[in-house]
């Protein structure tokens, strides 16, 4: 058992409270360029700092969420002020999270598969980490969905690095956020999601056993099961929420702390929509907790408006608050057409 086992289950048990959840600011510097880019905003260090400044300090925010996970340059980073923004999250009583992969790369001998990096020196970027107050992190993998993939080693390998990820953090203090995200990318119906989502989850709580992972002090979180961006059939958001919490319940073990989804491209609407029907029909059948770990379905209304101008913060920092507060919403089961109206109101 890991020496911080109670502080672990009530971070925890914090991170899914009632009415709350993740916010995902944890892009590697790629792929908030890449956000940036598609918005012309130029993409600097400064502009990173300004935007992530204008996330954490959004008045309220810890109302709807627990903690957001940072990347590494963002953990290191501090306001115009010269605050840290490790002490801006902890003062309003949120926790402070930490992406520590480094990355899917190409798994070799496996075309259009990968392998998420950064084994290598993570007991030691963990002790680091904990010590400039981080208390929980995320490792994400990814697998793909095309003709004859995913294969069992492209699942095996990120399942196993996910578990050796997991009991690291457990060692050093950290709850492990567990992310394997079945890419919405492709033509793909919602059974073959569900089929590939059910392999994956099998295999990763495999590995997690396996390695001696403890279940409740850990946070999955998985991706929805929908149908691929390019298939003709599109799903309701009823069939959607069913599909993911029978492919839950049949594989996560009912002591896990909580599930806390990724967005991975679905609209902000939709991915709210399907966060509250999984609460407002299924809640009384899961054994954890339900809500959401977003970035893009958080953060995108936001980061449009805002488009670099520091004019603009205090009004993309509305359009933020509005999303958290429509998720959190959903994570009860009580998010609305009305509740979703509210932002013309402000
Ligand atoms: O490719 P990167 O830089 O690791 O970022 C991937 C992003 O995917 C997430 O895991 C999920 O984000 P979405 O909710 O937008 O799908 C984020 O936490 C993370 O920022």
């Amino acid at each position: 058992m890991s020496t911080y086992a109670q502080e672990l289950k009530a971070t925890a048990k914090a991170l899914v409270a009632a009415g709350k959840g993740i916010l995902a600011i944890d892009e590697s510097n790629g792929t908030c360029n890449k956000r940036f880019a598609q918005l012309s905003i130029p993409t600097t260090e400064e502009n990173r700092r300004a935007y992530r400044e204008l996330i954490l300090t959004t008045p309220q925010l810890s109302t709807y969420i627990s903690g957001p996970i940072l990347f590494d340059e963002t953990i290191r980073q501090s306001t115009r002020n010269g605050k840290s923004f490790v002490q801006v999250i902890t003062e309003v009583g949120m926790l402070p999270g930490i992406k520590v992969d480094t990355g899917a790369k190409d798994l070799a001998a496996h075309r259009d598969e990968k392998v998420t990096e950064g084994l290598d020196g993570l007991r030691e970027r963990i002790a680091e980490y904990y010590s400039m107050g981080a208390r929980f992190a995320k490792w994400r993998a990814v697998i793909t969905i095309g003709d004859g993939i995913p294969s069992q080693a492209c699942i095996s390998v990120n399942a196993q690095a996910l578990a050796r990820y997991a009991a690291l953090c457990q060692e050093g203090g950290l709850v492990p956020i567990v992310e394997p995200e079945v890419l919405i990318d492709g033509d793909h119906t919602l059974e073959r999601c569900y089929q590939v989502t059910d392999r994956t989850l099998h295999a990763v709580f495999g590995q997690l056993y396996a390695q001696g992972v403890a279940f409740d002090q850990m946070i999955l979180k998985p991706s929805m099961v929908v149908a691929g961006k390019e298939c003709p059939q599109q799903p309701s958001v009823d069939e959607v929420a069913e599909a993911t919490i029978n492919c839950l319940r049949k594989n996560v073990p009912a002591p896990v702390a909580g599930v806390a989804f990724l967005s991975g491209g679905q609209s902000a609407e939709r991915s709210a929509a399907h966060l509250n029907i999984m609460n407002a029909r299924y809640a009384g059948i899961c054994p954890w907790p339900v809500t959401f770990s977003y970035a893009r379905a958080i953060q995108q209304p936001a980061l449009e408006h805002w488009r670099g101008e520091s004019q603009r913060v205090s009004e993309a920092q509305q359009r933020l608050l509005h999303r958290a507060k429509c998720n959190s919403a959903a994570s009860l089961g009580e998010y609305s057409p009305e509740v979703e109206r509210e932002l013309a109101l402000v």
